[in-house]
């Protein structure tokens, strides 16, 4: 699928209102922010950082906000007058828009999942799990640290990006016996097999896209782990079996779309980890959830993204 990219730099005082207008009035399918001020953060952290400041090609000026539409049903010249007007609107308000320039590209779908990943180095996320890519080194700070090796390729998840971080915070508190993991939407399988180094019994790794279910597979020889299967599905349609645990790192409205069907794939007491969720769709989230009967049990915000843990209601 190829998709149009329009790149709007303007001041970061923008930020919120301009992806919530692009997402939800102009049905842009993702948004990608580079803000000058998140690089300088990470570039000061010691040597475990995500991102190496000097490694940063056209390190943005203040803000870039790259949302990304269908190509075929875009409206170009009309999608960049209501950015324009909406910038103009913002600035009526007494918002600084800064210095505000818009460009337009053509991509295909792959860039976009690869945008991510340019700046990819080995993560010691956490006491008891370190990414680590294929081609480099790593010691554990702990002996009994578990390496999650990979090659992304041209799937989503490095590991570098907040919201499969958030899962992996929240599996880490969740996986408290031997479970049973389905992980929807598993992209480069990172989840998968983080689930399966956390001690998981059995793991299902789902996802809509071939090039995801190749990436998933490879890096699971990777890690040489037998225990994970994965498999080609959309969401959880064709899936007959029941999880202690559902893991989904997806925008929020596909989340909604899988929520009414999480209850029939749960076990009992059965517990969902879901991320990807912008904090301005939240709100929806939370309303379908609670329709469902189900209760977020943990909430984890970093930036603007949010993770929960999920269980049902009790009766
Ligand atoms: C944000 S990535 C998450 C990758 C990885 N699980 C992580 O956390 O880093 C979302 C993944 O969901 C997949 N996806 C999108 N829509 C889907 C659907 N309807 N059913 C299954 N997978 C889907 C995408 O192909 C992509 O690999």
């Amino acid at each position: 699928m190829k998709l149009l990219a329009v790149k709007v730099e303007c001041s970061h005082e923008l930020e919120d209102g301009l992806s919530f207008f692009m997402q939800d009035e102009l049905d842009a399918q993702g948004i990608e922010s580079r803000k000058r001020s998140d690089f300088v953060a990470e570039g000061q952290k010691h040597d475990s950082s995500l991102v190496e400041l000097d490694d940063i090609e056209n390190l943005p000026k203040d803000l870039e906000l790259t949302a990304y539409f269908d190509y075929e049903s875009a409206d170009k010249k009309d999608l960049i007058k209501k950015i324009m007007d909406k910038i103009a609107e913002m600035k009526s308000y007494g918002l600084d828009t800064g210095e505000v320039s818009i460009s337009t590209k053509e991509v295909a779908d792959e860039d976009w999942n690869t945008a991510w990943q340019k700046y990819y180095h080995v993560i010691d996320f956490s006491r008891h799990l370190a990414i680590v890519p294929e081609w480099e080194d790593y010691q554990p700070a702990f002996s009994d640290q578990k390496l999650i090796r990979l090659d992304p390729g041209l799937a989503f998840g490095t590991g570098g990006h907040t919201t499969t971080q958030l899962v992996l915070l929240a599996m880490e508190r969740a996986l408290v016996k031997p479970m049973s993991v389905l992980d929807v939407g598993t992209g480069s399988g990172i989840l998968a097999i983080a689930a399966s180094k956390l001690g998981a019994s059995q793991v299902l790794g789902t996802d809509i896209s071939d090039e995801a279910v190749t990436a998933a597979k490879e890096n699971i020889a990777l890690n040489n782990i037998d225990s994970i299967d994965v498999r080609k599905a959309n969401l959880l349609k064709d899936i007959d079996e029941k999880y202690d645990l559902i893991v989904a790192n997806i925008l929020a409205d596909i989340l909604l779309e899988l929520i009414p069907d999480l209850d029939s794939h749960l076990n009992e007491n059965g517990k969902v980890i879901f991320s990807g969720i912008d904090y301005l769709q939240l709100p929806k989230i939370e309303k379908a959830l609670a329709e469902n009967n189900f209760e977020i049990k943990m909430k984890m915000q970093e930036g603007r993204w949010i993770g929960l843990l999920i269980a049902r209601k009790p009766d």
